[in-house]
């Protein structure tokens, strides 16, 4: 038996399994953060980093866009961040506002991969996680799915060598254009920790996992698939052995989210993934053409730049984007193209929400 409450609304998992649904399931990357006030208010002055390793404060971060929206958001995503992985190989990160992650010291040459740990304990150092991951699933008693994540290899090995965002990308391409030997042992690694990582987050009670490969569209084509595809179709692989091994029973479904990468989408769809989350800039109906009937669901994907626009412009968007999508009773899950921004007006989303349950019911 299960220690946890038996789930009231499973829409997302059954939308990710293929199943035919009501209505397509809805949730919003970054939908706990910093355009709702309460976030605020729970944060407080307290380090981002810290949040995320308190369990009362994460899990608490967590729900507040499953109760805000009430019965509105059809899954939670546990509050984190993709860069827990780096830091459990030995990175010291600051969060500073207005800007973001910083790493105090990133990798610039092959033999600075000597001062980073390449086969942390991610299970004894990411504790924390998986405690905040059991206590939010406790405390969501049933109401929606919990979703877990990981950073993609390629997006953290940015971080790693840039240390923060860039425009340029200057180290991260002279690691993979200069340094590839390296490269390659680098996003070796980072794939055999977040492996790990994903499998102890479902140990923990994650009942759906996303994989960010936010950084994806920095690369060409050809770039794609000798830097991200091999290790996001070993994530797709190897996980279910894992998760064998660790005695879980049920079928737990994976998303893959590569911002940017157009051109893979059929590559991605055959990556072993349930799930392929689109930015915005797809097209609908020729994203449906190139998963040509294939089992997948796919994900996405309104510009979140729409909620700058009035309720009717994003009433008149979601009808688009459900209808460009087939309707939504199959093969589909409701979201933006990337993550919420903290400008953002709540009451803004909240309608959104709204004409996503009606159009998506129709
Ligand atoms: C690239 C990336 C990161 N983190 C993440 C990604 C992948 C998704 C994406 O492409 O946006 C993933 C992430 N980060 C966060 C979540 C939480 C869960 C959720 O979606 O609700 C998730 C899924 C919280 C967060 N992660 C961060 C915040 C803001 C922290 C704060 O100041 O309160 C939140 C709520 C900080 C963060 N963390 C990261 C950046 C670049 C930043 C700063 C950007 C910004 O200022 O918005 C790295």
């Amino acid at each position: 038996m299960s220690q946890f409450a038996p789930l009231k609304n499973d829409l997302i998992l059954r939308a990710a399994k293929g199943e035919k649904v009501e209505r397509p399931p809805i949730w919003i990357m970054r939908q706990a953060g910093r355009y709702l006030p309460e976030y605020h208010e729970v944060k407080g002055k307290r380090d981002f980093f810290e949040c995320c390793r308190d369990a009362e404060i994460a899990s608490a971060i967590t729900i507040q866009p499953v109760d805000h929206y009430d019965g509105l958001i059809d899954a939670a995503i546990i509050f984190s961040d993709i860069l827990v992985i780096p830091q459990a190989m030995g990175f010291e990160i600051d969060m500073i506002d207005g800007k973001g992650p910083v790493f105090r010291d990133p990798l610039r040459s092959p033999e600075d991969i000597n001062k980073i740990n390449l086969k942390p304990d991610v299970k004894t150092c990411l504790d924390w996680a998986y405690k905040a991951i059991t206590l939010t699933r406790t405390k969501l008693n049933g109401r929606v799915p919990l979703l877990g994540f990981c950073g993609a290899p390629w997006t953290l090995l940015v971080y790693m060598t840039e240390g923060q965002g860039s425009k340029m990308f200057r180290f991260a391409k002279q690691w993979i254009y200069e340094y590839t030997k390296e490269a390659h042992i680098l996003l070796q690694a980072i794939t055999d920790s977040l492996i790990e990582f994903l499998a102890q987050q479902v140990v923990a009670g994650a009942q759906m996992l996303q994989v960010f490969e936010s950084w994806g569209g920095e690369l060409g084509p050809i770039e794609f698939e000798e830097f991200c595809l091999p290790y996001l179709k070993q994530i797709a692989s190897r996980l279910p052995k894992r998760l064998e091994e660790l005695d879980i029973k049920e079928k737990i479904p994976l998303t893959v989210f590569a911002k940017g990468s157009w051109y893979a989408l059929d590559d991605l769809c055959e990556a072993g993934y349930d799930t392929v989350s689109l930015d915005w800039t797809y097209r609908p109906e020729d994203a449906v053409k190139v998963v040509n009937g294939r089992r997948i669901t796919l994900q996405g994907n309104l510009d979140p730049g729409i909620m700058y626009g009035s309720n009717d412009t994003i009433t008149t968007k979601v009808e688009q984007m459900i209808k460009g999508f087939g309707g939504g009773k199959q093969n589909y899950i409701i979201n933006f193209g990337h993550g919420t921004h903290p400008f953002m007006n709540p009451d803004k989303i909240e309608h959104f929400l709204k004409e996503c349950h009606r159009f998506g019911l129709q």
